[in-house]
């Protein structure tokens, strides 16, 4: 089994799921800062995403987290204004940010339309790409960090953060971060990370909850290929999480669950 190779995980329902995605990252980010003395964690758009951020909230092992030494990235945003409630830097902060102590310094949100570079989500997307490119290290990839834990919803589509089946943004093998136009799902105008960018993390996670996902997640983990299914090219350098609920994985090919016991 490879790093790429993902590990199954499937919760009874989504509440348990986001309760115990929630328990898993906390330990995740102790255990990075127990290590380094720092942790960073990409965080995703959606509702999956937003459940494990208020699972956080509401745990009191929330403070066994150094939050002042926490980076926060994120893998996709939508590109509407910075007040916007659709953004996901708005709902994230709603759910979780505005309530630790985090370093505003280390919260690296994307740009937003009504920033410096205006309506240029090409240009918003460069300049992200070069904040994580300061933020790497000699060693790191592609002038992306070694994220520790790099979090990512995944659509009834297969998209994961804004990388859509057969659009450009999928195909990119240079850049680490694109302007999106077009995404079929709303709104239309996105800034995303890229597959590679996204390999350079440690650990991806992949969160897909309820019986709309189940073809997606069925049809990723049967390896169509990441331009036709984007959730199928995410995977960490050192381990892949697909972390379930039953009706997700309802309908995932017998001889692929559970692949640990492989
Ligand atoms: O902008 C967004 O909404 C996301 O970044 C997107 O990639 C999301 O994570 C998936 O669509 C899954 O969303 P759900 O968890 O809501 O199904």
């Amino acid at each position: 089994m490879t790093a790429a190779t993902p590990q199954l995980v499937v919760h009874r329902d989504k509440e348990l799921m986001a309760q115990a995605a929630a328990a898993r990252l906390i330990t995740r980010i102790v255990d990075a800062q127990a290590a380094r003395g720092t942790a960073s964690v990409v965080l995703t758009g959606g509702r999956n995403g937003n459940a494990l951020l208020a699972a956080i909230a509401a745990s009191p092992a929330r403070d066994a987290v150094d939050w002042g030494r926490l980076d926060l990235w994120w893998g996709d945003e939508r590109f509407v204004p910075a007040a916007d409630p659709d953004r996901n830097a708005v709902q994230a902060r709603a759910e979780l940010l505005d309530a630790v102590p985090l370093d505003p310094a280390r919260v690296h949100e994307m740009p937003a339309s009504d920033g410096v570079d205006g309506s240029d989500v090409e240009a918003a997307a460069a300049r992200y790409a070069e904040e994580l490119a300061k933020a790497a290290g000699p060693g790191d990839r592609l002038g992306v960090p070694a994220f520790d834990v790099l979090l990512l919803g995944v659509g009834p589509d297969t998209h994961v953060a804004s990388l859509f089946p057969e659009h450009p943004g999928v195909r990119e093998t240079e850049l680490t971060v694109v302007g999106v136009r077009g995404a079929p799902k709303p709104p239309p105008t996105r800034v995303s990370l890229t597959l590679p960018a996204i390999r350079a993390a440690r650990e991806v996670w992949l969160l897909a909850a309820g019986e709309d996902k189940a073809g997606a997640v069925a049809l990723a983990l049967s390896g169509p290929g990441e331009l036709q299914a984007p959730a199928s090219g995410a995977y960490g350098r050192s381990r892949t999480l697909w972390l379930l609920d039953r009706a997700a994985a309802e309908r995932i090919p017998p001889q692929l669950y559970p692949p640990a016991s492989a």
